[in-house]
């Protein structure tokens, strides 16, 4: 059976591209996709760093896509406002045009410390806006090889659901992001991620939170995907888009993975 879930298929161009890039980018990339037509079925994001937030969206209002393309930001700080000296709060992140933020991305973890209990309450705050969190989990290349995936991903997901109810997690997203995938050219294989993706996180969502949450939470694949691997990821009905890097920095290789999200009917 086909599910309905609508399919985000997002571009998080993590540190990279000044907000005049950005808006130029924005607006041949729009173009673009308002000329192929709104797939069938698909959800776009665009998540570009704070200073070019304001550019992007402005881009995204003047076209005709803004009902289907979606501003979100990387990131956000667990407190609504105060001295908090180069952070960014998700009150400010809505005001400003977004409707997602990323959260517990691996580099956030890895470089910036973050752990499973700070990625918690970031989840609420994204919540507490009115923004929609985009869960990042994942297993580094060690834990991996050492047979810890499940356990790892299973962990982060209980501390990061911890407290919310049914309605908050059916509409979240959660994105797994294998660290090992992630800018290196070495992709989850498609039966893999989709593996854990059913397998280890629905199957968590389900034991934490419910069957309802569990169909109807949508989970991407992020880690090296690119124009030409992205159909047979796609081609697998449990996995609800992609969470894009590098790839999502061209206007070419996002429109051909926007186009590769389309929902095929039953
Ligand atoms: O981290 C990612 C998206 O959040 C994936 O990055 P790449 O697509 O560049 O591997």
């Amino acid at each position: 059976m086909a599910t309905h879930r609508t399919r985000l298929m997002a571009g998080n161009w993590k540190m990279n591209k000044v907000p005049s890039e950005a808006r130029a980018f924005t607006r041949q990339l729009l173009g673009r996709l308002e000329a192929a037509g709104r797939p069938e079925g698909v959800e776009v994001l665009l998540c570009p760093p704070f200073p070019a937030l304001t550019a992007v969206h402005e881009e995204i209002v003047a076209s005709g896509a803004g009902d289907w393309v979606q501003l979100g930001a990387q990131n956000l700080y667990f407190e609504t406002h105060g001295a908090f000296t180069g952070e960014v709060a998700g009150p400010m992140l809505a005001d400003a045009g977004c409707r997602y933020v990323i959260v517990g991305h691996s580099e956030r973890r890895h470089l910036f410390g973050e752990s499973d209990e700070t990625v918690a309450r970031k989840v609420k705050a994204a919540f507490s806006a009115g923004l929609v969190p985009i869960l990042c989990v994942g297993e580094t290349i060690d834990q991996r090889r050492q047979g810890q995936t499940e356990a790892v991903i299973r962990r982060q997901l209980e501390v990061a659901l911890e407290g919310l109810d049914e309605a908050a997690v059916a509409g979240m997203v959660i994105a797994y992001e294998p660290v090992w995938a992630i800018g290196t050219g070495e992709n989850a294989t498609p039966e893999e991620a989709h593996r854990v993706i059913q397998q280890v996180i629905r199957q968590r969502v389900r034991e934490l939170t419910g069957q309802a949450a569990a169909e109807r939470v949508r989970i991407q694949y992020g880690g090296s995907v690119n124009a030409t691997n992205i159909a047979d990821f796609m081609a697998l009905d449990g996995i609800d888009g992609a969470l894009v890097g590098g790839a999502s920095l061209k206007v070419d290789s996002f429109t051909a993975i926007v186009a590769a999200g389309r929902r095929k009917a039953a």
